[in-house]
């Protein structure tokens, strides 16, 4: 089967074929950087995730770029608000931005281009839609002209009159200067006190949309494999980059439009606006990252979720099984794994599902069903002694940790160690644990000082049991990991 997706663009599922064999050129619009995520951001952005992963797993060569918005109102609001520079708000929130992101484990673009630093490619592109009659001028601001594009319309699958009427009750403070209520400002001239750029046109700002258009061409061409984001984005956002670029090109922006879901509070859109919103790392003081990317990964991508408690505390312990299943102790030997390593049933099982337009649900239920199998195994004697895996399961195992870990970016961690070096010299880190378990590490010590191996392999089965792994090291010091699964 190949992989097949559905292009808002069409209405349609189809098969992806980019323009060149092994490469895939891929733009994902990017935050507006004046405040914390909320979980529709860290929605989008997981889902993005994975359909990367899900590509490079299919060997292509990803070109990932995502722009970071860094002038606009909202920041300029913000900024004036707490009587700082522009710029003081965006680095505070593309630091935020990346540190929620490096939890949720989503691998960087390779690109984060900045629409401050895009400001001459924008205006060019201005330059050139004026030139060939698409854009106007009127003083100082810059408008796009949609009734002399005929496709306007296309990808929201609305046409002008119909877009109209559905405008026609709005009070338009800009409607006086455009010649039709649906053009939109390709260049905003400035308001005093705000910050600004030459231009042919006096000083001023970019509108938001030009912004993509000039930053799609610039860092991947002028013609693109995969342009994605929130179904939001569809009209105007997308719609207008369509406008702003194809008459200068004359080639399609992008030849598949790939929209998620939003993360909606009772039905509606999660959105700062509306106020309805729980930020990223709110919620990950509460729950794991892995249990939130799990929630993320439950539903298909382009369907509406809710991230309840209720919701939250399940895809915790789904999060819990999966761990269990990898029982992971050595983080070594998972980054060597290879989709060479997979079971090639299971393999192509997990790659049915995810050729159907990412269906993530299906790709879980097989890996749910893998953990369930594995967990039966003594993962920890495994730990000390390989051997301990039988040799069909140890490829189940890599298969499972490979396609959960590699593909859907759900990543594992071994308990945190808690290393005692001895029981006299070290006594404040035995007293992290309980009298019963300090007393039964204690024991074990005398045990072993009096060369009475059998009685310190039987309190080691003991501890075991209650959960904690004794790892007599080589330099004489004993690791304990805590199970704290
Ligand atoms: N509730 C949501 N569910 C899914 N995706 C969302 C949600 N809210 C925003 N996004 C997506 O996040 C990306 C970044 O959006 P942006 O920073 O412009 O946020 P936004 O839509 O302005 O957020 P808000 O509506 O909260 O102001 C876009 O692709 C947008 O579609
Ligand atoms: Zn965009």
């Amino acid at each position: 089967m190949t992989l097949t997706v559905y292009n808002s663009r069409t209405r349609q599922l189809e098969p992806l074929e980019p323009e060149r064999d092994s490469i895939i050129t891929m733009y994902v619009c990017g935050v507006t950087v004046y405040d914390f995520c909320h979980l529709g951001h860290a929605r989008t952005y997981v889902v993005w995730d994975v359909v990367r992963r899900y590509l490079e797993h299919l060997e292509y060569d990803v070109h990932h770029v995502q722009n970071i918005t860094d002038i606009d109102d909202k920041i300029l609001k913000k900024a004036q608000a707490e009587n700082v520079e522009m710029g003081h708000i965006t680095e505070q929130y593309i630091k935020a931005y990346n540190e929620d992101m490096t939890r949720l484990n989503i691998l960087p673009a390779q690109q984060y281009p900045r629409a401050t630093e895009s400001i001459s490619d924008m205006i060019q592109l201005i330059q050139s839609l004026e030139s060939l009659g698409y854009a106007y001028a009127v003083a100082g601001d810059v408008y796009y002209a949609v009734e002399r594009f005929p496709r306007y319309g296309n990808l929201s699958h609305r046409n002008l009159e119909q877009m109209q009427s559905g405008a026609s009750g709005r009070v338009d403070k800009e409607a006086k200067i455009k010649r039709h209520p649906l053009d939109f400002a390709l260049w905003k001239s400035a308001k005093p006190g705000e910050p600004a750029w030459d231009s042919p046109w006096g000083p001023g700002r970019p509108g938001w949309h030009i912004e993509c258009s000039a930053m799609v061409h610039k860092t991947l061409g002028a013609s693109i494999d995969i342009h994605a984001g929130g179904s939001d984005l569809i009209f105007p956002h997308h719609e207008n980059e369509i406008a702003q670029s194809e008459p200068i090109t004359q080639k399609p922006l992008a030849r598949y439009w790939l929209h998620n879901g939003f993360v909606t509070v009772d039905g509606e859109k999660m959105s700062k606006s509306l106020g309805n919103f729980r930020t990223i790392r709110d919620v990950l003081n509460h729950y794991e990252p892995m249990a939130l990317r799990l929630l993320i990964l439950q539903s298909h991508y382009r369907q509406p979720i809710e991230c309840t408690p209720t919701a939250l505390n399940a895809a915790q312990s789904g999060w819990q099984t999966l761990q269990q299943g990898a029982g992971v102790y050595d983080l070594q030997e998972l980054a060597t794994l290879n989709k060479t390593d997979c079971d090639p049933e299971i393999l192509a099982q997990f790659e049915h599902g995810m050729d159907a337009d990412f269906n993530t649900p299906i790709a879980l239920a097989i890996l749910f069903g893998l953990a369930k199998k594995l967990k039966r195994i003594d993962h920890k004697q495994y730990y000390s002694d390989k051997t301990h895996i039988p040799e069909g399961s140890y490829q189940l195992w890599q298969t499972f940790v490979y396609l959960a870990q590699n593909v859907l970016g759900l990543k594992f961690t071994p308990p945190a160690p808690i290393t005692a070096t001895t029981i006299d010299e070290d006594r404040a880190t035995i007293q992290l644990f309980s009298d019963e378990i300090q007393e039964l590490i204690r024991r074990r010590q005398q045990a072993r000082q009096t060369k009475n191996y059998r009685e310190a392999d039987r309190i080691r089965q003991e501890l075991t049991e209650k959960g904690f792994q004794i790892i007599d090291q080589p330099n004489g010091e004993t690791l304990i990991v805590e199970q704290t699964r």
